[in-house]
């Protein structure tokens, strides 16, 4: 099965939400843990203990654990191998993007068969350009993994790029998004090349002509729970395109540990909610 078909699958079965595995120094304290690669083993292991099997997709920031040098990558190959072993997609977050020649590394590092970091999905950054990620949409595509390419972020800033008009009158959000769909244009179910759009983003899409019904593919959409976007949000955002949206939050789950009970409910209240807003 393609990433497009397997996430379909999980949504259906799960309700449309992602849990970032975001493992902040503050929530280490919090939890009592050590900001330490020990602290963050305890802390992956407990989410995937509450979570795992019982939502769509998890969604490990990389960048929480590279903070912790190679025991901290070793922790991250650790989340997706409990990933696979309990049936809940992974998606990791490391918002890679370089040059073709370079890409092909990260490509074989997060999507190449084998390889220990390689989740079911990869999010990349197409601001050296959309053809600049030719090498990760290639593996991703011959191996049954996805790509989340960023297009409309839910950081304010994002704007400054995404919302920029090409020479041809265009803006560069709307161009991605073109380019995700051609990709997925012959996917039956839901394509595997998939956008980030942020929750947050108000009537972006709109203002930018990028036309989200038309991707075909999934939509990641963070900014749920601690960047305030909720229900309203989520509904607002995506409109038409809502029965393709991931709808993503990491602390306003995480807020809830360390104990499993209580961050297994904050997950499925989310999902839930998630799931209402999105129907
Ligand atoms: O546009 C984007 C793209 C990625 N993110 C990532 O999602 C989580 C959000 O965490 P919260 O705690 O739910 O705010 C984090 O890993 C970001 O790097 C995003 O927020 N916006």
């Amino acid at each position: 099965m393609t990433f497009g078909e397997r996430l379909a699958a999980a949504m259906d079965e799960h309700g449309p939400l992602c849990v970032g595995i975001d493992p902040h120094a503050s929530l280490l304290a919090d939890w009592g843990l050590p900001d330490d690669a020990s602290g963050l083993r305890s802390f992956a292991r407990t989410v995937m203990e509450a979570v795992g099997g019982r939502v769509a997709a998890v969604k490990p920031q990389a960048a929480f654990f590279e903070r912790h040098g190679s025991a901290g990558v070793a922790v991250l190959e650790e989340v997706v191998a409990a990933g696979r072993e309990t049936g809940t997609l992974v998606v990791v977050d490391a918002k890679r993007g370089d040059i073709g020649s370079t890409m092909g590394a990260y490509a074989d590092a997060f999507l190449r068969d084998g390889s220990p970091l390689a989740g079911d999905a990869l999010t990349v950054s197409p601001y050296l350009g959309f053809g600049s990620l030719d090498p990760a949409v290639d593996l991703a595509l011959s191996s049954g993994r996805g790509l989340f390419v960023l297009c409309l972020t839910s950081n304010a800033e994002g704007a400054q790029v995404q919302h920029a008009r090409t020479a041809e009158g265009a803006s560069v959000a709307a161009v991605m998004a073109a380019r995700a769909a051609a990709l997925n244009a012959d996917a039956a179910v839901m394509g595997s090349i998939g956008l980030v759009v942020g929750a947050t983003v108000g009537d972006a899409a709109a203002r930018t002509g990028t036309d989200l019904s038309a991707v075909n593919g999934p939509l990641l959409a963070p900014g749920v729970g601690a960047q305030g976007a909720g229900a309203d949000e989520l509904a607002a955002v995506f409109g038409p395109a809502r029965r393709q949206v991931l709808a993503s939050s990491s602390r306003g789950v995480l807020r809830a540990g360390p104990d499993v009970a209580g961050l297994r409910k904050a997950a499925l209240d989310a999902s839930s909610e998630a799931a209402a807003a999105l129907r």
